[in-house]
């Protein structure tokens, strides 16, 4: 049986980049890890050590930043689209580049009603992300999406109505906290888009959906994020949530003569459900 190379792609990861951007009054701080893997007519390097088709990664890394003093002053999604587009044109050996860029989101500080010019607090565990790969013959495809987002509500969640069988001792309720660290990711129809709007009114809707629903379980709650985004958002194709169950154990009180009315719990951090779906239309 002959031996041959299959799937194979290369590039540089978390090319770290930031960028200031200066007006007359303010400064604009922006920060982002940018990974670019490129695919295409690899093989004689891999059987032959023949680099001629190899685009050093190192080359890759140099151009994130050459393009980013013109061309990083807006979405990432913009930033990916210029640089998938750079890598493909220049390279005919490449029929694939794919660039995920992730973003820290740095906050302005704002003192008695004003806005500072130039100095920014960081923005917590929450990123927000963006995907895009184009192919030699120009198909384009955006993912927009974020990771990290830390949501709590102390309403409106209960778990009942599961199988028993002899491990069960999950009580039932009909009021817990529902609490998670909220991934998601979304593919457009298009590239051409308002990503920025689009980037603002999804997060929100996804807030408005987790703060309102009537949570019957954490994958009610998932599908219920899914269903209203793409009810929402003609422009995005499907949406892939990942929700752990950061559970909130009531801790009992009775051996110390109190009862608990659901005020008093154990914050855990593992073990964790791990609540996965992706949402489609038809
Ligand atoms: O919303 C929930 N989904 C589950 O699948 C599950 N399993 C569990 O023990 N608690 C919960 N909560």
């Amino acid at each position: 049986m002959p031996i041959k190379l299959a799937a194979n792609a290369y590039g540089k990861n978390a090319v770290n980049l930031s960028r200031v951007i200066r007006h007359a009054g303010h400064h604009e701080f922006r920060q982002v890890s940018v990974s670019v893997q490129l695919t295409g007519d690899f093989e004689a390097a891999h059987t032959l050590g023949d680099n001629s088709l190899i685009l050093p990664t190192d080359t890759q890394k140099n151009t994130v930043y050459a393009l980013a003093k013109e061309h990083f002053t807006g979405t990432i999604e913009a930033y990916g689209l210029v640089l998938a587009r750079h890598f493909v044109s220049r390279n005919p050996q490449v029929s694939k580049a794919r660039i995920e860029l992730l973003e820290h989101g740095w906050q302005r500080m704002h003192f008695d009603g004003q806005d500072h010019p130039h100095a920014f607090t960081g923005g917590g565990s929450e990123k927000r992300r963006a995907v895009v790969e184009l192919t030699a013959d120009g198909t384009t495809t955006v993912w927009a999406g974020l990771k990290g987002l830390m949501l709590l509500k102390t309403a409106d969640s209960g778990f009942v109505g599961y199988p028993k069988d002899e491990y069960t001792v999950l009580p039932e309720t009909t009021d817990r906290i529902l609490a998670t660290e909220c991934e998601a990711e979304w593919e457009y129809i298009s590239a051409d888009l308002d990503f920025e709007a689009l980037y603002q009114k999804i997060r929100t809707g996804l807030l408005r959906t987790f703060s309102a629903h009537q949570s019957l379980s954490v994958q009610h709650t998932l599908y219920a994020i899914g269903e209203k985004i793409l009810e929402q958002n003609d422009e995005v194709k499907e949406i892939s949530l990942i929700m752990p169950n950061k559970h909130h154990i009531p801790f009992n009180l009775t051996p110390f003569g109190q009862e608990n009315t659901n005020e008093v719990f154990v914050a855990t951090d593992a073990p964790f459900g791990y609540i996965t779906g992706t949402v489609v239309r038809g």
